[in-house]
């Protein structure tokens, strides 16, 4: 099974045209997501003003919805742009960042759940905290004392039993290991280095890679896989590439450079690693 999303990986990438990703965005990270998605040969716009929803919707091949850093209405903002998506069926991916640490992002995100975009997505505490189960997350940031195998079953449960009521919405749990729910499957991915945990903004382009995967006509569940770990090869081949001592400064410069490169390696998708759980 897991030979099928390898398949996935080698078509998906390189891109053989470029979406356009409709991103609302916080303003920590967004110019290393516009980059991020220009050098895997997407294209980003960055649009906020909600009377361009309309015109920015048609011609957008999907919608990026981040709870990272909410200004002054950003309700007025988030929640009109997901409910035209939903109606004219644009796939959308929510990244509920930071929902462990306030009411207002948790409320936010369980609304933006009931559109039903095609991905929502978060780290590991914040995948807990929206399924009700209890959260170590601090800040925008994810915990160790979340991880572990009997908390990732009981995450993928919980966040099957969500599924059960919307079977259209894939989750996405980051972490030292990855889980991905859709429907009653999960899968944990194995990817990645620790040191992606170390600068900011790796959880919000994992969240664009995905949602220019879902651009170009990948489902939930494939775009999901695919953008994971694709991330996650670039920041093994960059660690693999320097020599140390380094800085976390230019590990990340490194890690974003293996964005345009990695995918021109003919076999990079074959260092896929993750196994299927049993949550019957
Ligand atoms: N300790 C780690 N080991 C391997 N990969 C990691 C580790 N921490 C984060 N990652 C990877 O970095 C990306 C961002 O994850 P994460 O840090 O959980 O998100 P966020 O930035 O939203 O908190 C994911 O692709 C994840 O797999
Ligand atoms: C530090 C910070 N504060 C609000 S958003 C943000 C960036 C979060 O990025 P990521 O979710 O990718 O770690
Ligand atoms: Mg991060």
């Amino acid at each position: 099974m897991l030979d099928d999303f390898t398949e996935v990986l080698k078509t998906a990438l390189p891109l053989k045209q470029a979406p356009l990703v409709h991103c609302l965005t916080n303003a920590v990270t967004i110019e290393t997501m516009a980059n991020a998605l220009l050098y895997i040969g997407a294209q980003p716009i960055m649009a906020d003003y909600p009377p361009e929803f309309e015109d920015v919707c048609r011609i957008t091949d999907s919608l990026l919805l981040n709870l990272g850093h909410l200004g002054p209405g950003a309700g007025n903002v988030l929640a009109p742009a997901s409910h035209y998506a939903h109606q004219v069926q644009k796939p959308t991916l929510v990244d509920i960042v930071g929902i462990s640490a306030t009411q207002t992002r948790y409320d936010l995100a369980q609304k933006l759940f009931l559109d039903q975009p095609a991905v929502l997505k978060g780290n590991i505490s914040e995948l807990r905290a929206f399924t009700d189960l209890p959260s170590h997350g601090r800040g925008v940031d994810g915990s160790a004392l979340d991880q572990g195998d009997a908390n990732l079953i009981e995450l993928a449960k919980a966040l099957c039993l969500k599924a059960k009521a919307d079977s259209t919405t894939t989750f996405m749990a980051t972490g030292p290991v990855d889980l991905i729910v859709n429907g009653n499957q999960a899968l944990v991915l194995e990817n990645g280095v620790a040191q992606l945990d170390r600068f900011t903004g790796t959880g919000d382009v994992v969240g664009a890679l995905t949602a220019a995967l879902l651009g170009v006509g990948l489902n939930g569940w494939q775009a999901s896989v695919c953008a994971i770990t694709y991330f996650n090869l670039c920041g093994e081949q960059a660690l693999h590439q320097l020599t140390p001592p380094f800085g976390e400064a230019t590990f990340r410069l490194a890690t974003l450079d293996q964005l345009s490169l990695l995918m021109t390696q003919p076999t990079w998708y074959q260092q896929l690693k993750g196994h299927f759980i049993e949550i019957a």
